[in-house]
């Protein structure tokens, strides 16, 4: 079916907002051209209702009234009630247009929103890992430590950017060196097996640190993953310091593998709380090593560029540029947009 451009339009001032478990971030756009209104972060726990958040901490702030709004949530988007992961807000589209002066709302996953960014970013906004610093107008992937792992995957294809949501970060994860074979017996697994999540996040990081004391049979002394990362950034713990490096190589191989998935030629962008606290940690070797590791195909993997995303709101980044140019996006809106009357 042809696309319909003018069904793709989101009337302008835009609310964009970027829904985390602890922090929910909003920018106003309040035309194609203008720089985004930002406001302070919003503590989740501090208000009972996403809509209270909203009216509160936006809309008394401002006389500018969004007619439209995009939210990026964590959490599958099925019905007119999207609750959200790791916090008690639900997000209820219909009640939003009711009360709070909305004619248009579109909501997203959250990763769809990191792709968006991973998309649009400048060089100002990434850290190369590795020596490439340039990238292609080709397909990408983002892969996000954090709370949990989230993976996204940007389809470059006709001159669209078409995200791609997943479940990227629970796929498996296996052993590859001796080293792995004497710490996996020791990783906690989720219904018998190792996902990507079990290691690459924050409550993963201990789950790694603990393995490797059980493999060695030392005591265990950390149990806050900033204490493991600190400890191993500042060589102060050489079990931290085997943690983060082996860390990174799990980082690299699952980012490898996600390359080979979606052909990234346009490369792997890091998001998440963690990696950009680890940055120092991803430019030593390892995590290289493992992202090239991939025969028979090692050779492609040396062409592909890897980042760090260090833009502080890549989320709204992502969506802001959505919010302009959207034709230049597949973005579908199938049971996930909702509109006045
Ligand atoms: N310096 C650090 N090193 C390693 N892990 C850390 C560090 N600081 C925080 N973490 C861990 O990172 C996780 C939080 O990640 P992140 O900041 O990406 O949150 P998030 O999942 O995006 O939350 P929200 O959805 O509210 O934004 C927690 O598990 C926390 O323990």
């Amino acid at each position: 079916m042809a696309r319909h451009l003018e069904d793709e339009h989101i009337p302008f001032p835009i609310l964009v907002g970027d829904i985390g478990g602890t922090n929910a971030r909003f920018w106003i756009l309040t035309d194609v051209y203008a720089e985004p209104r930002e406001f302070p972060h919003v503590r989740t726990a501090e208000f009972p209702t996403i809509d209270q958040a909203i009216q509160d901490c936006i809309l008394d702030k401002t006389a500018v009234q969004p007619r439209s709004a995009i939210l990026a949530v964590a959490g599958p988007i099925k019905s007119d009630e999207i609750p959200l992961t790791n916090c008690d807000w639900v997000i209820r589209p219909k009640q939003m247009i009711a009360n709070l002066g909305f004619e248009d709302v579109l909501v997203v996953n959250d990763f769809e929103a990191q792709a968006l960014a991973a998309a649009s970013l400048s060089k100002d906004d990434r850290e190369p890992i590795g020596t490439l610093a340039e990238t292609s107008l080709a397909s990408r992937v983002v892969l996000g430590p954090g709370t949990g792992l989230g993976v996204g995957g940007l389809v470059y294809s006709r001159h669209v950017w078409v995200p791609v949501p997943g479940e990227g970060g629970h796929v498996d994860i296996g052993p590859r060196s001796k080293r792995d074979d004497q710490i996996f017996p020791h990783i906690e697994r989720i219904e018998g097996r190792i996902s990507g999540e079990q290691i690459i996040c924050g409550r993963g990081i201990v789950h790694l640190y603990r393995a490797i004391c059980a493999a060695d049979g030392i005591e265990p002394r950390w149990t806050d993953p900033a204490d493991i990362t600190s400890h191993g950034l500042e060589h102060t713990d050489p079990v931290a310091v085997e943690t983060l490096e082996l860390l990174a190589t799990y980082l690299g191989r699952l980012a490898g593998d996600l390359a080979l998935i979606f052909m990234a030629r346009g490369g792997v962008f890091l998001s998440g709380g963690i990696s950009q606290k680890i940055i120092p940690a991803l430019k030593l070797p390892a995590f290289r090593a493992a992202f090239e590791d991939k025969a028979p195909h090692s050779a492609l993997m040396k062409t592909i560029p890897t980042f760090v995303v260090t833009h502080p709101q890549a989320a709204l980044a992502g969506l802001a540029a959505y919010a302009r140019t959207p034709s230049s996006y597949g973005v579908s809106h199938d049971g996930r947009r909702w509109r006045k009357g």
